[in-house]
């Protein structure tokens, strides 16, 4: 398969509500999608970064000027290129892991549909259609957050994620517990806010049977968390910490989280998050795939990703309707709380001509 050019493109997607974590609040997706044009067939690839760099060191202006300076050439130069060889091509730059998913997948759904070969398989999923689970913001108040569930459950999803950070964290979830049962999958997710100091607020939230606390504090306190592990008895499931396949093994073998929360961008690309999956299992470390309020191509290669077997809590693979009123793709549409794994050659999906001309708000060609 031979490069011939590159297409940076950016896309303005309002969101249908905006999405309130413990480090912003989110009104729109300003996603940069990657199309990577061979001989053969023509690929897709989303960068995950946020417009700013709140969740991760990355943004997404930066995202497209490593992919334009330094990425993209690199690729250029690289002979008889293949999928599994971008991230070796790609090794010596330092971070950019958003970036670097976004080209390796574009260059892996090309390759792909020159093949004639679906994503899923390709990455050994086992199951025809994965168990979706659904983020909540943070609301203003209880009684708007009671609501927010109540319609989330009402539209099929088997599992609450309920965003928290001091000062919303205990009594939100009890009146969540309170409202809706002892039967209701239920977890949150604290994207750093806590320090270990929190310990004993955190230990509060233990009586509520939640299947585990996410990313409790710092990305970079991994020893953090495994101290908070002996003073909680909540699960803890690590997010932003877990960069590789080697950080998510020095995690495990530390004791700092019982659960990975598994994001291909986060981690620098689908191959990179097959393997943190192969060695979460070898662990007996259970994974699911979080989500980054991806368009539906993003989407359509989580949920591949996420029929891997290991895969054996609901992650973040909502419905596209719970971000947006129109996708780029096809939209993803709840089953009786499933989303069907795409069986097309690659992603299995592509950008809809008109829908993406409607959002696209730049684009860019880059010659090979
Ligand atoms: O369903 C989704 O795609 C979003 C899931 C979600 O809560 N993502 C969080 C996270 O920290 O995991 C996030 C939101 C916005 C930006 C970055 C991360």
């Amino acid at each position: 398969m031979k490069l011939t050019g590159i297409e940076l493109r950016r896309v303005g997607m309002p969101l249908v509500a905006p999405f309130r974590t413990s480090f912003g609040v989110q009104h729109e997706r300003d996603v940069l999608l990657v199309r990577v044009v061979t001989d053969q067939a023509e690929g897709w690839g989303e960068c995950v970064a946020m417009g700013d760099p709140l969740y991760s060191p990355e943004y997404v202006d930066a995202a497209a000027d490593v992919l334009r300076r330094f990425l993209i050439p690199a690729l250029g130069d690289a002979d008889r290129l293949t999928a599994d060889r971008v991230g070796h091509v790609l090794h010596g730059f330092k971070g950019h892991r958003m970036a670097k998913c976004a080209l390796e997948a574009a260059v892996l759904d090309a390759e792909l549909r020159a093949e004639g070969r679906p994503l899923a398989r390709e990455l050994g999923a086992v199951r025809d259609s994965v168990p979706c689970g659904v983020s909540v913001g943070i609301m203003d108040s209880v009684p708007e957050l009671l609501d927010a569930v109540s319609g989330y459950i009402d539209a099929g999803y088997v599992r609450i994620k309920l965003k928290i950070e001091p000062g919303w964290d205990v009594e939100p979830v009890r009146a969540v517990r309170e409202r809706f049962g002892d039967e209701l999958l239920l977890q949150v997710d604290a994207n750093t806010a806590y320090t270990l100091a929190d310990a004993g607020q955190l230990a509060r939230l233990d009586p509520f049977d939640l299947l585990l606390i996410e990313q409790p504090l710092d990305e970079e306190d991994v020893l953090g968390h495994a101290q908070l592990a002996k003073l909680v008895t909540t699960p803890i499931c690590l997010d932003e910490s877990i960069t590789s396949a080697a950080t998510a093994a020095a995690a495990i073998s530390l004791g700092a989280c019982r659960i990975v929360n598994i994001k291909p961008g986060r981690v620098g690309g689908y191959l990179e998050a097959r393997r943190i999956h192969d060695v979460c299992m070898a662990h007996g470390i259970a994974v699911w795939c979080g989500g980054m309020l991806e368009t539906g191509i993003g989407r359509a290669a989580n949920v591949a990703l996420a029929a891997l077997p290991g895969f054996t809590l609901p992650g973040d693979t909502s419905a596209s309707d719970r971000y947006f009123s129109t996708d780029i793709t096809e939209p993803f549409v709840l089953d009786a709380g499933y989303l069907t794994v795409p069986t097309g050659p690659g992603l299995g999906v592509a950008p809809l001509s008109d829908q993406l001309d409607a959002v696209t708000t730049s684009t860019e060609w880059i010659s090979l």
